[in-house]
């Protein structure tokens, strides 16, 4: 098979894959309630960041963290729902590995949240007063 024969199924396969991770996303945000609250406080971060006008540091600091935040949302109902695939008895590994995960989503979570304060707060407050 000569390279003009191969490249089209993979363009085609890149798509399917890029397909694949939509409906997982499009999945996450219709019935993971943390990953709407998430997507929603990333949305929130951008529009102030916006209308603040924060420097390019920061907004790769806002973009970086929401991206990691719903990430690890995402990996994280990937961990959850394997575990109730394996079992839905109740059971000490699954709930150490359910823990672990949603101890990763906390990790960046107040990450975020600190970022956002040192980012955010300063601004406010000059916006506010004057
Ligand atoms: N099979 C199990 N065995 C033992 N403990 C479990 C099991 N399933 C869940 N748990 C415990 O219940 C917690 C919540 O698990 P659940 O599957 O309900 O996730 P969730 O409510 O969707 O979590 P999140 O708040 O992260 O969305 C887990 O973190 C774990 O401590």
């Amino acid at each position: 098979m000569g390279l003009h024969d191969r490249k089209p199924s993979e363009i085609k396969r890149l798509l399917k894959s890029f397909g694949h991770a939509g409906e997982g996303i499009k999945d996450a945000f219709l019935h993971e309630r943390n990953f709407q609250i998430h997507c929603f406080l990333g949305a929130a971060a951008a529009a102030a960041g916006a209308v603040l006008g924060i420097s390019p540091v920061e907004w790769f600091t806002v973009i970086g963290f929401s991206c990691l935040v719903l990430s690890l949302e995402l990996v994280n109902t990937a961990i959850e729902r394997t575990v109730d695939l394996v079992t839905e008895e109740i059971r000490p590994l699954a709930k150490a590995a359910k823990d672990a995960a949603a101890g990763a989503v906390l990790v960046s979570a107040a990450g975020a949240c600190l970022a956002g304060l040192i980012i955010f707060v300063p601004k406010l407050i000059k916006f506010i007063i004057f």
